[in-house]
């Protein structure tokens, strides 16, 4: 979703970065339409309507979406990029085409560094090499790879992080988000093998077959494959094949 474009950071002067108002409106999701339209981009389903109530509730902290705070930069008073947070999360970031390679989306990424000095991730579609690069430049780093099937557009993407001040606590902070993810995924995994067990020694499912079906597990790894190329389908299948295991391995210790 974020996409500045930007080929040459430079020395920022006359311009500012000011909190957004209801005002900012207009002019922002003129910008948001206008970067949102160009390479790398997936084409935008809704309405110009639409788009902007959407827009708007999100800034103005109305109505039942995410609230996202506000910041525009401007020049000779005329709104040229602007950027959203929520949390430590920047769900947009955009400048206007006509303005990219002056150094507007460096200062709304210097001004997220200062409003989150602990760190704060994103997201860009993949195809959008001028923004990943853009990022790369800034000191972002490049994680993981996806279909984007978490997001409403489905489009490829790849997150980012700036891992702030003190990185190691970053990263030891968001692996503990994930593994509290993980975690609850991991229980409802591993009980919904044991469920498929129950069905299978009650002579039931896939003709009362037990044990391991090795074309059904192949196909689970081709389709989370498809979810996150990056992790590459041998990989995937290793580590399938031990949550398997020791799933299967639960259910056995539980009959006893
Ligand atoms: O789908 C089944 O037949 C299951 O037994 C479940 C499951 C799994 O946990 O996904 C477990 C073992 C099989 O080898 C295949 C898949």
């Amino acid at each position: 979703m974020t996409g500045p474009d930007e080929e040459l950071p430079e020395e920022v002067t006359d311009l500012v970065v000011r909190p957004g108002t209801p005002e900012d409106v207009d002019a922002v999701h003129a910008v948001l339409l206008a970067a949102g339209s160009g390479p790398g981009h997936p084409p935008e389903r809704r309405t110009p309507e639409e788009s902007r109530a959407w827009l708007a509730e999100r800034v103005s902290g109305t109505g039942s979406g995410e609230h996202q705070e506000l910041w525009v930069a401007e020049r000779d008073g005329r709104v040229l990029g602007f950027v959203t947070m929520a949390d430590a999360w920047v769900p947009l970031l955009f400048v206007d085409p006509d303005h990219q390679g002056e150094g507007v989306g460096h200062g709304l990424v210097e001004l997220v560094k200062a409003l989150r000095p602990d760190g704060f991730g994103l997201r860009v579609h993949q195809d959008n090499t001028g923004a990943r690069a853009f990022y790369r430049r800034q000191g972002l780093v490049e994680l993981e790879s996806t279909d984007g099937s978490a997001y409403d557009d489905g489009w490829p993407d790849t997150r980012l992080a700036w891992p702030g001040h003190d990185p190691l606590a970053w990263w030891r902070s968001s692996i503990d988000d994930v593994d509290d993810e993980l975690a609850v995924l991991l229980a409802r995994r591993t009980a919904l093998t044991a469920a498929v067990q129950d069905l299978k020694a009650a002579g039931g499912g896939d003709g009362g077959r037990r044990g391991r079906d090795p074309e059904r597990e192949a196909e689970i790894v081709r389709r989370m494959s498809a979810h996150a190329p990056g992790l590459g389908t041998e990989r995937l299948a290793r580590v399938m094949d031990a949550l398997i295991t020791e799933s299967l391995a639960a259910w056995e210790d539980r009959q006893r």
